[in-house]
């Protein structure tokens, strides 16, 4: 070798080890924020070993800001953020999304509001649905009424009440889901074409195992992806047509319907020239296919652990069960069953959504849950803009950083939340000091902040507290078998057990 080729290979291996170690480690402005693990600065496999195997190393993060603060650094070019200043510099700033949305979010190669990237088009769809999906429209809906009138009494109760009496547990897990999907299938598409994954349990099995290949990246990934997108075309194609027909007035349960209210909002919102297009317009497909699927995976997880909790705590299901009863009127499964247990009957009417949102013990289990169980713990990954920017007044991140806050981490700060792991709703119940509350409010995350917060929000949690109502006014539940019970370290967190096997007792015999 001669000496000129063993200068270049030098010259070659320091500029190497400048740019991928020297500079990175010691003089990037990222060098100043704290590792968390020595390797973080110049090499990303700790955070890769930590995410094999579709894990979201959510624990190994946490423990990062238990010891060094609120900001820490994952990777050479990634940071995590844990503090009320850096949601919102980067969430309610609206930094943009990474690629990794569009990729996995994305349906018929169209965005939707998930996966959307340009700013423009992301507040004009968010303009289309923000009202159906405001709490002061859903608390007000008749269609929401109908809708939940409808699953709560001909398909839900009439299954539980049998297998109350018959003294067979339950698997809250697949009912929760199918609880779920039902109503945003029906809100979307509207009722009569919702699915009804809660009666047909063949229907959901099927369902749901697609749902799962499609969200976990199973190999039958693409077929898969052609057939969740041909249902959700066929519950567009129905949609359209309900749209077409003339409205006629409700007169008794088996007539039920109601408007497909997120499609035609969606159809509503479309530009002149493409409203009177027969074809489904893609992104109007996306989007609803979208919900349908949030739909399916929001509730079943949140819902489960809250009632795996309160199985745990009779005293506390009794003080529940007398909050349920001053509503008016209850909801009360105290109706003939005839035959089939999905058959229709005269039906008793929900309270007021308003009242049912109003009760305080309600609020504070549904609000607990969320914030010890939110369906997602992960990280929400954003990019730093060119500019970069300064986080907690001290440091500086510059611009093309991916830059995340996970839930998990907001959520168990010990000094906002004391005993942070442990599921208490009376915290939100029994503070006294109003600052102490608004603090704990400011921390609670579970639906990300900004332009890009959740939009099913006020949906998912009337739908939870729908549920809640409707089983803790007529049973008590205990644990039957609630093996694996601890959320999973995954984009989206469900039981690792994937069941929870739970007794129901009519409520006025145990209590
Ligand atoms: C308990 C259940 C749910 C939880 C905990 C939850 C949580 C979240 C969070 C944290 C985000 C923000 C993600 C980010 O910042 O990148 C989000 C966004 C979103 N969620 Fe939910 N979600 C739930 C259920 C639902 C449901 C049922 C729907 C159906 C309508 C839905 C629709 C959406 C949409 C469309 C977005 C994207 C909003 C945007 O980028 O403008 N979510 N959700």
């Amino acid at each position: 070798m001669t000496f000129l080729s063993v200068l270049a290979v030098s010259i070659i291996l320091a500029l190497l080890g400048y740019r991928y170690i020297i500079y990175p480690a010691f003089l990037s402005p990222l060098s100043k924020i704290p590792n968390a693990h020595f390797t973080a600065s110049f090499c990303p496999l700790w955070m890769r070993w930590n995410r094999r195997g579709g894990r979201e190393g959510i624990h190994s993060i946490y423990k990062a800001h238990q010891q060094k603060g609120s900001i820490v650094r994952l990777g050479p070019n990634e940071v995590s953020v844990a503090s009320i200043d850096g949601l919102r510099k980067v969430y309610v700033g609206g930094f943009e999304k990474p690629r990794w949305y569009a990729e996995q979010f994305m349906h018929y190669q169209t965005p939707n509001l998930v996966s959307m990237v340009s700013p423009k088009e992301h507040a004009e769809r968010r303009r289309a649905l923000s009202h159906v999906y405001s709490k002061s429209y859903l608390l007000n809906s008749k269609d929401m009424q109908v809708i939940a009138t409808a699953i709560i009494f001909e398909r839900l109760l009439p299954i539980l009440e049998a297998r109350a009496q018959g003294g067979a547990p339950v698997d809250l897990y697949q009912v929760n889901r199918a609880v779920g999907v039902d109503f945003m299938s029906a809100y979307v598409f509207g009722l009569r074409n919702s699915t009804n994954t809660i009666c047909d349990a063949t229907l959901g099995q099927e369902l749901f195992s697609k749902i799962d290949a499609l969200l976990r990246n199973l190999s039958s990934g693409q077929k898969v992806r052609q057939e969740v997108e041909a249902l959700g075309l066929r519950h567009c194609q129905a949609a359209s047509l309900l749209l077409q027909q003339p409205s006629s007035p409700q007169k008794d349960l088996s007539h039920l319907s109601t408007e497909p209210v997120v499609f035609a909002s969606l159809q509503n919102h479309l530009p002149k020239s493409q409203k009177a297009n027969l074809a489904i317009n893609p992104g109007v497909a996306s989007e609803t296919l979208d919900h349908f699927l949030a739909g399916s995976e929001g509730t079943k997880t949140t819902l489960t652990f809250l009632q795996w909790e309160l199985s745990k705590r009779l005293p506390l299901q009794a003080r529940l069960h007398k909050e349920l009863f001053t509503l008016n009127p209850p909801i009360k499964a105290d109706f003939r069953m005839q035959g089939n247990a999905c058959g229709h009957r005269e039906s008793p009417l929900l309270p007021s959504f308003q009242a049912l949102d109003a009760l305080p013990l309600l609020d504070a289990v549904v609000q607990e849950s969320l914030r010890v169980y939110p369906a997602s713990q992960a990280p929400q990954p954003r990019v730093t803009p060119p500019g970069g920017c300064t986080i907690d007044q001290r440091f500086h991140v510059p611009g093309g950083v991916r830059i995340s806050t996970a839930v998990f981490c907001m959520h168990r700060n010990e000094d906002v939340f004391p005993d942070s792991a442990s599921w208490k709703p009376e915290r939100w119940m029994e503070e006294q000091d109003p600052a102490r509350l608004e603090e704990m409010r400011r921390w609670f995350w579970a639906f990300g902040s900004g332009p890009r917060t959740c939009i099913g929000r006020h949906f998912v949690v009337l739908v939870m507290k729908i549920m809640v109502a409707a089983i803790y006014t007529n049973y008590t539940t205990s644990i039957v078998d609630d093996e694996r019970m601890e959320q999973a370290d995954t984009f989206l967190g469900h039981p690792v057990g994937e069941k929870l096997m739970l007794k129901l007792s009519p409520v006025q015999k145990s209590l």
